[in-house]
């Protein structure tokens, strides 16, 4: 076994036992799992879940559909919990935090991506599940289950004025579409920002889009969404993407784009839609690889990038802005007993905008 990234000693005797939700195969079934978590280490911290949302990514890996699941797969990685235990080196979390988990639950802490706040582009990164755990060789398992131990550099402060269902999805969603935003200049008041997709990560990127003061669009497969973009979620102008003639008025129009699209699409449509020198980030995962015509990158200058969740000290920094602007996600909050039936949903987006689990209240060895 390799030697822990942090050197956190753990007690190896006795370790935990959890309930989780797991999918054992590509049907993409989840049902009731009883697995070990490990001992409190020294520098860790023990969760009692209470939220954690539905990621497409969850369902992605639920059906293999990226080709790396491990069986068992225990998803979820927009965890939101009480803390329950801390270890004698825990100095940034006490009994009874409220604190969240997202993506990540450990890095190598020595590589580039580490040493400069991106531990989320580490080559050695520790999904929060589907990744094999150094400390004690297990495959980690997710938040559909009722604890979780981490390490308590990857665990983030939950403001206090957010309600923390409400919250957990920011720990994916929400970092996915802030970090590409910071770091590609998307967050300037006057800006025009396109966002493609409207589900989980679309909505809320429309939310920190408007809360950087940028006007901003919705490039949408669903023209019945087109209401509640303007009216619930304050964006300001709507394209439908079959659309080609409302499509080809926008051309030229956008400084940025966020595209959160899940599914195979060309993107040939959406580069023309940026100004001169814009850039379009793909934050989606389709399963096919993009078609990309030189042409359509040639032609304008345009740059088309890529960015995946964001690093630990980024995620704080998100979820504090968002405290401050009150930035939740819109959610429909679900029992353990439902999430089959959402999954179900959630690969037709017949969902608004988000499903969260209510762990503590729902999940039980029966379900
Ligand atoms: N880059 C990252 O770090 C990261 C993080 C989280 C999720 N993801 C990925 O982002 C994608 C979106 O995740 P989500 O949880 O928001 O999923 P979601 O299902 O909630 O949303 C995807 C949206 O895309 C829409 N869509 C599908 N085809 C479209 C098209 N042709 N044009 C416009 N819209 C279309 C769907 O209607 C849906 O509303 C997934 O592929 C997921 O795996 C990536
Ligand atoms: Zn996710
Ligand atoms: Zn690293």
């Amino acid at each position: 076994m390799a030697a822990p990234a942090n050197g956190n000693k753990v007690a190896p005797e006795l370790p935990r036992k959890a309930i989780g939700l797991a999918g054992h195969d590509t049907s993409g079934l989840l049902s009731p799992f009883l697995f070990s978590r490990r001992n409190n280490g020294d520098n860790d911290v023990t969760l009692k879940i209470l939220y954690c949302g539905i990621c497409h990514s969850d369902l992605h890996s639920l059906k293999n559909e990226w080709k790396n699941t491990m069986y068992p797969v225990v998803p979820g990685h927009e965890i939101v919990g009480e803390v329950t235990e801390v270890g004698s080196k825990v100095n940034k979390f006490k009994l009874g935090d409220k604190v969240g988990i997202g993506c990540l639950v450990n890095s190598c802490r020595s590589c580039p991506g580490c040493t400069t706040g991106f531990e989320n582009y580490c080559p050695e990164q520790i999904y929060t599940y589907n990744s094999v755990d150094p400390e004690d060789g297990t495959v980690t398992y997710g938040g559909y289950s009722d604890m979780i131990v981490v390490n308590q550099d990857f665990v983030i402060h939950m403001p206090k004025d957010l309600p923390l269902d409400k919250a957990a999805p920011l720990l994916c969603a929400g970092i996915t579409v802030y970090t590409p935003m910071k770091y590609h200049g998307l967050n300037v008041s006057g800006l025009h920002l396109g966002v493609v997709g409207l589900g989980g990560l679309g909505h809320v990127a429309v939310k920190f889009g408007k809360a950087f003061g940028m006007k901003v669009t919705v490039i949408s497969s669903s023209p019945s969404k087109e209401n509640e973009a303007i009216e619930r979620l304050g964006a300001d102008s709507f394209l439908v993407s079959s659309n080609a003639e409302q499509m080809k008025a926008a051309n030229f129009s956008m400084d940025g784009i966020i595209n959160t699209v899940s599914a195979s699409h060309s993107v040939v449509p959406l580069l023309a839609l940026l100004k001169p020198n814009g850039k379009m980030i793909m934050v989606g995962l389709p399963e096919k690889p993009l078609e990309v015509p030189a042409f359509s990158l040639i032609m304008g200058g345009k740059v088309l990038a890529g960015s995946a969740i964001g690093g630990i000290a980024d995620t704080q920094e998100m979820i504090d802005f968002a405290g401050k602007h009150n930035i939740t996600a819109d959610i429909e909050l679900i029992g353990a007993d439902y999430v089959n039936k959402a999954m179900e949903r959630l690969a037709k987006a017949d969902v608004k905008y988000r499903f969260v689990i209510d762990i503590a209240n729902t999940l039980k060895p029966n379900i």
